[in-house]
């Protein structure tokens, strides 16, 4: 039988905060942050799930999630797995911009497909396709084999980086990928079939709140 597949973006981080575009530039989590990934943690826990292995990006605030969640779970030690193929989208020429000013200078509209359209990439950066097509590979030959054979695999990382996966996942069309939003730290829980298709999905929190 199938493991687990447990997805989580980090919590906020400062330049979220700060409401700067991020993409690869390395910011820790805010105190809020902090709280998000404790919240994660302790969802993950009352839901009662115990972790075979952990994978998260290259930043810090993928990374501190992830800690922060282990530590919830009373799994500090946990084999973990750092990789570049799991970090947020590259945002290019808008990294460290501030998203209000990005909208008074292109617009709402152009911002918004930066930022969430399928196949349309930010200047100098990665659109979600192009995050895909490093995100993707790497699921397919590192961390579905481990959920294939019956592991529960943890996977702290981002919200652009997560909902290239989440967009084949659940199946979702370009058209439908642009309102969807990860929030911090709100675990997502798939069991998977042994086709790798998806059999359940539950969300521990709420999805709401997330821009
Ligand atoms: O990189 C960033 O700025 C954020 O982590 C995600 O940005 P977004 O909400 O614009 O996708």
């Amino acid at each position: 039988m199938s493991g687990t597949l447990v997805l989580v973006r980090h919590g906020q981080s400062e330049w979220n905060l700060k409401n700067l575009f991020t993409g690869w530039k390395d910011p820790d989590l805010t105190e809020l942050g902090v709280t998000e990934a404790n919240a994660g943690g302790q969802a993950l826990k009352d839901y009662g799930i115990k972790f075979d292995i952990a994978y998260t990006s290259d930043l810090v605030r993928a990374q501190n999630t992830l800690k922060i969640i282990l530590d919830c779970v009373d799994q500090s030690g946990l084999e973990t797995i750092r990789d570049q193929a799991l970090n947020e989208r590259d945002y290019g020429d808008l990294s460290g911009l501030n998203k209000d000013d990005a909208r008074a200078k292109w617009g709402e509209e152009q911002v918004h497909i930066w930022r969430r359209s399928y196949d349309v990439p930010p200047p100098g950066g990665e659109s979600l396709r192009d995050t895909g097509a490093r995100v993707w590979p790497y699921y397919l030959t590192d961390i579905l084999p481990q959920v294939l054979a019956g592991k529960n695999v943890l996977v702290a990382a981002h919200g652009n980086s997560l909902r290239s996966l989440v967009m084949v996942l659940d199946r979702l069309t370009k058209e439908q990928i642009l309102s969807v939003n990860l929030a911090t730290g709100v675990p997502m829980v798939y069991k998977l079939n042994a086709d790798s298709t998806v059999k359940s999905k539950e969300v521990l929190g709420d999805m709401s709140g997330a821009h």
